[in-house]
């Protein structure tokens, strides 16, 4: 079985979108002390607006829209984030749908914790695994990989 190792200290990406980003920075001022103790990575838009209220530093990549989420998907994908806090808007559609989709896909895919709501980000933050180091399993793609394509 292959394994994903995550250290005590995770790489956490925190998302929002427009009308859910008092939410997301309202939950990260109050949880603070515990998301300084890890590896922030946000969105643009996002990631200024937490800056402000977390004590703490945070990788800023694209805004959303022109890449962001993207950027979120490829590091996923390199192994190089546990986590994902994404308060998207359940009651807007967004330009970067596809984005949104491909990015949630990915999570998935590769195992990754993601909270889309508060109640979600609230028990995945006080779990006692956040403290931890922990083996993520991964699925099996070696099958899909290296499967016969007819030339
Ligand atoms: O659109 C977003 C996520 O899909 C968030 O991007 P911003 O944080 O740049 O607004």
């Amino acid at each position: 079985m292959q394994t994903r190792s995550l250290a005590a200290r995770k790489r956490i990406a925190l998302v929002a979108h427009d009308h859910k980003k008092g939410e997301l920075i309202d939950w990260a001022h109050y949880n603070r002390d515990v998301l300084a103790q890890h590896e922030l990575y946000a969105t643009g838009t996002t990631g200024t607006l937490l800056e402000r209220k977390v004590d703490a530093p945070v990788h800023k990549l694209l805004s959303g829209p022109l890449g962001g989420d993207q950027q979120i998907g490829a590091l996923i994908a390199e192994g190089r984030i546990d986590m994902i806090i994404f308060f998207w808007d359940p009651m807007e559609t967004q330009p970067h749908d596809s984005d949104v989709k491909a990015l949630i896909r990915l999570a998935v895919a590769w195992n990754i914790l993601i909270a889309c709501n508060r109640s979600t980000a609230d028990f995945i933050l006080t779990s006692a695994l956040m403290k931890l180091p922990y083996e993520a399993q991964l699925t099996d793609y070696s099958g899909y990989l290296k499967r016969i394509i007819p030339e």
